[in-house]
């Protein structure tokens, strides 16, 4: 089946009111189309400017939390709770980022939890997967990559609500993308470990690739069977950001 192409912008801790604006500005003014179809396209900047950026972005776009907790609202000093998000018609989060697996210590388990506690309340999920040099160095790419989805899967999420990112974290904010035959390995073993979920998952899911996605390179991984479209980075703050949302074919 035909998967609706999507593309996801991670500002990470990037931006001001004024450089957002300029972003948000962009966007609303681009003409967004493409030879196929147009993209799904979810944007995320920091928590701070979530609300501002939904109350100025076209409304065919949607806005996406970098992080949200598995708690309702209470005593969780620093935290974003699901339902506040959806207040703000914040209808995505990204979750098990890489920066926040490694940096911040993010377990398998905590991000599943997170994902299962999202996914249950009405929020989509952007799912963050992926290796490090040393992991595909050794030939492990495909287990640590299992070892991540199996975590998930143990919570029963819903999946009818998350779209998977793979990022090597080797190619994140590198300029090393991985070849279109590397990330298609992935994401075809990705698409085949779905089918142990059910076929209908399997056909469902998008599978986004992401690291160092830029407006050359995004073309010909866009025409990979099992690529579904990305999650950038750094080129979601420029403006060719749009020319990824308009490169698949
Ligand atoms: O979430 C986005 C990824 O970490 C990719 O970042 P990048 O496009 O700057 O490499």
């Amino acid at each position: 089946m035909a998967r609706k192409f999507f593309v996801g912008g991670n500002f990470k801790m990037n931006g001001t009111l004024s450089s957002i604006k300029e972003i948000v500005d962009n966007l609303n003014k681009s003409e967004l189309d493409s030879n196929r179809d147009i993209a799904e396209v979810v944007i995320s900047p920091p928590s701070l400017y979530l609300l501002p950026t939904r109350e100025h972005l076209r409304k065919e776009i949607e806005v996406a939390a970098q992080n949200v907790f598995d708690k309702p609202n209470g005593a969780f000093t620093g935290e974003i709770s699901v339902s506040q998000l959806k207040d703000s018609n914040i209808t995505w989060t990204i979750l098990g980022h890489s920066e926040r697996r490694t940096i911040l210590g993010e377990s398998d388990e905590v991000v599943s939890t997170k994902t299962k506690y999202a996914t249950d309340n009405g929020l989509g999920v952007i799912w963050c997967c992926g290796e490090s040099l040393e992991e595909r160095e050794a030939g492990n790419t495909i287990s640590v990559i299992t070892k991540q989805l199996d975590s998930l899967k143990s919570k029963n999420p819903d999946w009818a609500k998350i779209v998977i990112a793979y990022e090597p974290i080797w190619a994140i904010g590198t300029g090393k993308v991985a070849t279109t035959q590397q990330a298609q390995d992935v994401h075809k073993a990705i698409r085949d470990w779905l089918k142990g979920v059910s076929d209908k998952v399997s056909d469902e899911t998008r599978v986004l690739y992401g690291g160092s996605v830029n407006e050359s390179n995004c073309g010909e991984l866009s025409k990979q069977p099992d690529i579904d479209g990305f999650l950038v980075g750094g080129a979601s703050l420029k403006p060719a950001f749009v020319k990824i949302i308009n490169c698949h074919q």
